[in-house]
């Protein structure tokens, strides 16, 4: 089970409270942040837009949401409002935050100069001067502490009261329950049965739930805590270098090095100097002596990222760093030893290369020794495509500091149809143009994609599970523009209601229908809510 959950984010958007409420109102201002966590919402989005009305309602400047790590003895920043850096870890004990987690109880800084436990390096780190800070102990049903809620300067000037305290802490009980029935929790308790495996990191912010990423999710743990070499398959755009990284954060390197070389991007002249370097003189132009990325990696993880380029003798120099962790630089004859893990990824068929002479066996039996086959977006399935769409929306909303859009169901029909040749990637970049050019809504016109009525219809299933008789059928029909009655009255309704913006009565005007057909039909299609 992957650490977030999914779901509408836009759905719980609130905006902040205008003025503070008092405390009784707190409670009922959070409350449905339980409701919505349990519908499985984007837990990204839905921990951000928490802390955003935790900040506004404590008429603080910023907030921070601190989950333990039991296995480091760490807090970590799971959501916070700190563009400047993406995560802060601080020992139990260390800062103010460490010390409510060390100590349990609720500590109110009205002035961090001369504060002892004020821990001012983070301040130096991003730059952001902190003037008061009032931080409180998170604790489960049981009572046990599994993190701090912080709020940070208070507007115009003001230190936080003792009031405030009592009114962060209800806030904190409020938070527990709601992350209690969240996947995050799940894996906090997990971890403090896995003292080796520290959390925050756990296929944090890889999307997908469907039968094959689960699979991958299981294989990837397996790897991960050993030093096997992994080689990742699938088309380009598929997550490959995002899977390699879980493969190192989720290791015992994770602290050391992940240095990637990219065999397309370099010439095949290039590629053997940027692994292993070069000696000085080594060719004309080489001046002085520069290490490869083997040595920058020392510790840690090389990435060979289209390890199927690799020249020829290059491939060989790459089997002994395999067998005996050692090479020498290009020029040079002192042979250097390092201890590295090897991440390679292809999207090439490199059995067939071997066949074919093009890729030396013995290092693809090397290099293969865990081998996670990424599947296509188009072969994940319509429910994942679903729950990538929505997570990049709210993620490239927040990237660009405009509301989170809705996505028409239209719109969505047609994300969920089109096959993604350029896979996860293409639709981070088709979303990404969406969100930047509607107005607070995604039609189907804002997408960036070819006709609806050419794309075959959705289905729910990943396509290698789909009724095989309609996978075969209905494709090159389609392709031929020729749709079944039922689908052409189906996509002309969502059609209308996209132009009209989703008002069902001005939508059953244009149809000619009554409000109540319309809502019938809508139920038939299973939109009855959405749209
Ligand atoms: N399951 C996923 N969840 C969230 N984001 C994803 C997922 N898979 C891929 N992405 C995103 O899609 C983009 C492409 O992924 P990535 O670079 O890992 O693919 P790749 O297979 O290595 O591509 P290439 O072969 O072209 O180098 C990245 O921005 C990545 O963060």
């Amino acid at each position: 089970m992957p650490l977030e959950c999914y779901g509408d984010a836009s759905a719980f958007i609130l905006p902040p409270l205008p003025t503070m409420p008092p405390a009784a109102d707190i409670t009922q201002v959070l409350l449905p942040f339980g409701a919505l966590v349990g519908r499985e919402v984007d837990l990204d989005a839905f921990l951000q837009t928490l802390m955003d009305r935790i900040a506004a309602t404590m008429q603080a400047d910023r907030g921070t949401l601190w989950l333990l790590d039991p296995a480091r003895r760490e807090l970590f920043s799971r959501a916070a409002h700190l563009p400047e850096v993406s995560q802060i870890r601080v020992k139990l004990g260390q800062g103010v935050a460490g010390t409510v987690a060390q100590e349990g109880h609720s500590i109110n800084v009205p002035d961090p100069r001369g504060e002892q436990r004020f821990f001012a390096d983070i301040d130096r780190m991003t730059g952001y001067r902190t003037t008061s800070l009032l931080a409180v102990p998170l604790r489960d049903a049981d009572g046990a502490l599994y993190g701090v809620l912080q709020v940070l300067n208070r507007r115009g000037g003001d230190r936080f009261t003792p009031e405030d305290t009592e009114r962060l802490d209800a806030i904190a009980s409020q938070v527990s329950t709601a992350l209690q029935s969240t996947s995050l929790y799940q894996e906090l308790q997990r971890a403090k049965d896995q003292p080796h495996a520290p959390v925050g990191y756990f296929f944090n912010r890889i999307i997908g739930e469907s039968p094959q990423l689960q699979a991958i999710y299981r294989l990837v743990r397996k790897a991960a805590p050993t030093d096997a070499t992994v080689l990742l398959r699938g088309e380009s755009g598929s997550g490959k270098e995002l899977f390699a990284r879980a493969v190192h954060v989720n290791g015992p390197r994770r602290d050391k090095p992940f240095v990637k070389v990219d065999c397309a991007a370099l010439p095949a002249t290039l590629i053997e100097n940027e692994l292993f370097g070069h000696e000085r003189g080594a060719y004309t132009g080489a001046d002085h002596r520069m290490p490869g990325k083997f040595e920058a990696a020392d510790n840690g993880t090389v990435f060979i990222d289209e390890i199927g380029e690799l020249p020829l003798p290059v491939q060989g120099k790459l089997l002994r760093v395999i067998q005996d962790r050692e090479f020498e630089r290009v020029g040079g004859t002192q042979a250097i030893k390092v201890d590295v893990r090897i991440v390679a990824a292809t999207h090439r068929d490199l059995a067939r290369m071997v066949a074919e002479g093009r890729f030396r066996e013995d290092l693809y039996y090397r290099i293969k020794v865990v081998e996670v086959v990424l599947p296509p977006l188009r072969e994940r399935g319509a429910e994942d495509i679903e729950r990538l769409a929505r997570h990049f929306v709210a993620a490239v909303a927040r990237r660009h500091r405009l509301p989170p859009p809705r996505l028409s169901p239209l719109a969505l029909e047609r994300l969920k149809r089109y096959r993604w040749p350029g896979n996860v990637r293409e639709l981070e970049n088709c979303i990404e143009s969406a969100v930047v050019l509607c107005e607070g809504e995604i039609l189907e016109e804002h997408l960036p994609l070819p006709d609806m009525d050419r794309l075959p219809p959705a289905s729910t299933a990943p396509q290698s599970m789909a009724d095989p008789a309609r996978a075969t059928a209905t494709p090159s029909s389609a392709e031929a523009g020729l749709l079944p009655l039922a689908e052409v009255e189906r996509l002309h309704i969502l059609r209308v209601l996209d132009s009209v913006k989703g008002n069902r009565t001005a939508a059953a005007k244009v149809l000619e229908i009554g409000r109540n057909t319309l809502a019938r039909k809508l139920k038939e299609y299973g939109l009855g809510d959405e749209v």
